[in-house]
């Protein structure tokens, strides 16, 4: 396996369901060997080191340096989209699809911020093969996160030699 994309969805059904069926640990493992993994959406929650207003005893995956709000815009009906400005992609600004989305609401060290809303709020995030994204970028046509995604990949698979 080169890479792992981890969708959106529900963090605390897919945090339940991977530790049910044991699978977990190995993805946590693969994450702290250099696994390149994009998550989106629920998947940038299973991402982070630290849930917030998660349901009680969540856990996420762990790798991202950062800690995530879930629900951050509040329900469903909330969902929106927007342009977003992304220095790292150039123009024009990407447009994203928030769907009862969550935020990087702390932004430790290790991570970096790739974008924002225009009040600051962080919504895109990496660090080293890891890839954040409050938003779907399978919502739309754009296909410059997706690619950005597998430029890590190819660099981790170019110096890798696992199978
Ligand atoms: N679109 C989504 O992935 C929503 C994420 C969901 N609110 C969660 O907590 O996991």
């Amino acid at each position: 396996m080169s890479g792992l994309v981890i969708p959106g969805g529900e963090s605390s059904v897919m945090d339940k369901l991977a530790r049910t069926f044991g699978v977990a640990d190995v993805v946590r493992r693969r994450i702290a060997e250099g696994l390149p993994v994009y998550g989106t959406c629920a998947g940038m929650i299973m991402l982070a080191d630290t849930v917030l207003d998660g349901i009680r005893g969540q856990q996420s995956f762990g790798g991202l340096d950062v800690a995530v709000r879930r629900n951050a815009f509040g329900a469903q009906t909330e969902s929106f989209e927007a342009d977003l400005e992304v220095p790292e992609l150039g123009d024009p600004p990407v447009h994203a699809v928030f769907i009862r989305a969550p935020v990087v609401a702390e932004l430790g060290p290790r991570a970096r911020a790739l974008a924002a809303l225009p009040d600051g709020t962080v919504v895109a995030v990496e660090q080293g093969a890891l890839l954040g994204t409050s938003f779907h970028p399978e919502m739309t046509d754009e296909l410059r996160f997706h690619r950005y995604f597998l430029d890590k990949v190819a660099v981790s698979s170019a110096g890798s030699s696992r199978p």
